[in-house]
């Protein structure tokens, strides 16, 4: 896989042709023709393939995919595909990163890359025994784990551990197994769930309890992917600005109803790069909400402090079980095409990127939010769906789009007067 060591700043990249902007980033990731030829066709997934991948398909619906420049990840210049139908979204990673890079970008870390499946037992009259006749098996299950994938096994990956939980549940108490499977470059959910399906019979036995869910958790917390950055305060437009992004962040930590909103801010970059190469969204959005409420009561998801130099730290920590390999990644062309973008050539790093996208994409928000107020940025980027949502094409939406930013009234009503004045002018 080629590795770039051109720079990803590019300023003004987001006045470029769409055509400029496709040639950039494939000098800057060594695409080739296919590749590059794959991301230029308008509805890029051929019929047959959407007919195959999902069930009872009549069409595709393509989502534009933007390029997020000024990432500096690891010490890395990387570009990054985002595919999202929210403006504004991937403005404020480049936004965001470019205010950092300088000072070195993002360094990012993976704690591995286990998942775990879980195995519910139910209707044993002594739970803390069965508990411990399923531990006493942990070679035997490992090997039937093991069993189950051979390929994994030979790529490294496989068993790693055994943990058996006593849940207390409304129905009574419940043995649940957790396998811990190194899932290596899957994101797993398929391989785990069949090791659970097979080893459940056996654990049957040896309780003569009666097993229901045989299942992955969502919850990859053996998954967690981590980025921090730290932006000059110089460079953020000073201590004010810095000052109220950080009580931003106490607000979200204090308040779920406002930690709900600053996370979905994180989510805008994670799904995003999430979608465009190919992973689960739900898989990644269910297990970052949960991580987010692990103590108890949902809270931010990133944490925002005052170095003593007086700049602000941002770091970020969440499960990210994301694959190279395995659902639809390997085979939607897009998404491989995307892969290439980002020069990646393990799960491991692509999960930690994208941690560093969702680090920035908090800090662009916050950072509109404590200052202009979200919808400056925001709506002047939205116009453009508004006017052609009133109906304006062609030239006239970029004209209308400036009309709309112009009169401070990005709304669709003003969008429709606006138009017809034009048409008739
Ligand atoms: C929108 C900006 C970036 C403007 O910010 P700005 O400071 O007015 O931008 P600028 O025109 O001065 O340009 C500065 C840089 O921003 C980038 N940039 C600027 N314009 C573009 C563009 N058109 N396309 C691509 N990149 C753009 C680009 O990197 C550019 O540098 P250059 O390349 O020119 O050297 C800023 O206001 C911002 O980051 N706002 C936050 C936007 C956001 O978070 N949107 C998500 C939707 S709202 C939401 O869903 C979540 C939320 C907000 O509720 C979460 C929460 O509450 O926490
Ligand atoms: N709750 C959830 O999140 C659920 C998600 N899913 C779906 O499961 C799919 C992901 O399942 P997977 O098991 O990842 O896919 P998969 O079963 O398609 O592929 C994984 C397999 O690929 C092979 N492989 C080849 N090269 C590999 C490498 N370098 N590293 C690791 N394995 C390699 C291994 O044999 C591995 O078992 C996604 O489509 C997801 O949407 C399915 C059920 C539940």
């Amino acid at each position: 896989m080629t590795i770039s060591n051109l720079s990803s700043r590019i300023p003004g990249f987001h006045r470029m042709s769409m055509a400029e902007r496709l040639e950039a980033v494939a000098a800057f990731a060594g695409l080739d023709d296919a590749a590059t030829g794959q991301l230029a066709i308008p509805g890029n997934i051929d019929p047959h393939l959407a007919d195959h991948m999902i069930e009872n398909v009549v069409a595709t619906l393509s989502i534009p995919i933007g390029v997020a420049t000024n990432m500096r990840v690891d010490g890395r210049d990387v570009l990054v595909p985002m595919a999202t139908e929210e403006s504004s979204v991937v403005a404020a990673v480049c936004n965001s990163a470019r205010q950092c890079h300088e000072a070195g970008g993002f360094t990012t870390s993976l704690s591995g890359n286990l998942m775990i499946a879980q195995v519910q037992l139910t209707g044993v009259s002594d739970p803390e025994n069965a508990r411990l006749r399923i531990l006493e098996r942990q070679e035997e299950i490992a090997a039937t784990c093991d069993g189950c994938d051979p390929m994994l096994v030979r790529l490294g990956g496989g068993f790693r551990d055994l943990e058996v939980r006593i849940v207390a549940s409304r129905g009574g108490l419940m043995v649940v197994t957790h396998l811990i499977i190194d899932t290596r470059d899957a994101m797993g959910a398929n391989t785990v769930n069949t090791m659970a399906e097979t080893l459940a019979p056996a654990i049957e036995r040896w309780t003569g309890g009666r097993v229901f869910l045989r299942i992955l958790s969502n919850l990859a917390d053996r998954r967690l992917a981590r980025a921090r950055a730290t932006w000059p305060v110089e460079a953020i437009g000073g201590a004010a600005v810095r000052d109220g992004m950080i009580s931003a962040y106490h607000f979200a930590e204090a308040d779920p109803y406002r930690a709900a909103t600053h996370n979905k801010g994180i989510m805008n970059g994670v799904s995003a790069v999430v979608l465009a190469t190919g992973n689960d969204t739900r898989a990644v959005e269910a297990g970052a909400h949960a991580y987010a409420a692990r103590g108890g009561r949902y809270s931010s998801l990133s944490h925002w402090e005052v170095t003593a130099a007086g700049d602000l730290a941002g770091s970020i920590e969440l499960p990210m079980p994301v694959g190279l390999v395995g659902g639809a990644t390997k085979i939607h062309p897009t998404a491989q095409a995307c892969l290439k973008i980002l020069g990646v050539s393990s799960a491991a790093e692509l999960a930690r990127i994208i941690a560093a996208v969702g680090l920035a994409q908090n800090f662009g928000a916050m950072k509109a939010l404590a200052t202009t107020g979200i919808q400056k940025g925001h709506m002047a980027l939205h116009a453009n769906n508004v006017a052609i949502a009133a109906g304006a094409v062609g030239e006239e939406v970029a004209r209308l789009a400036a009309i709309l930013i112009g009169k401070r009234q990005v709304r669709q009503d003003v969008a429709a007067a606006e138009l017809q004045r034009m048409r008739d002018a």
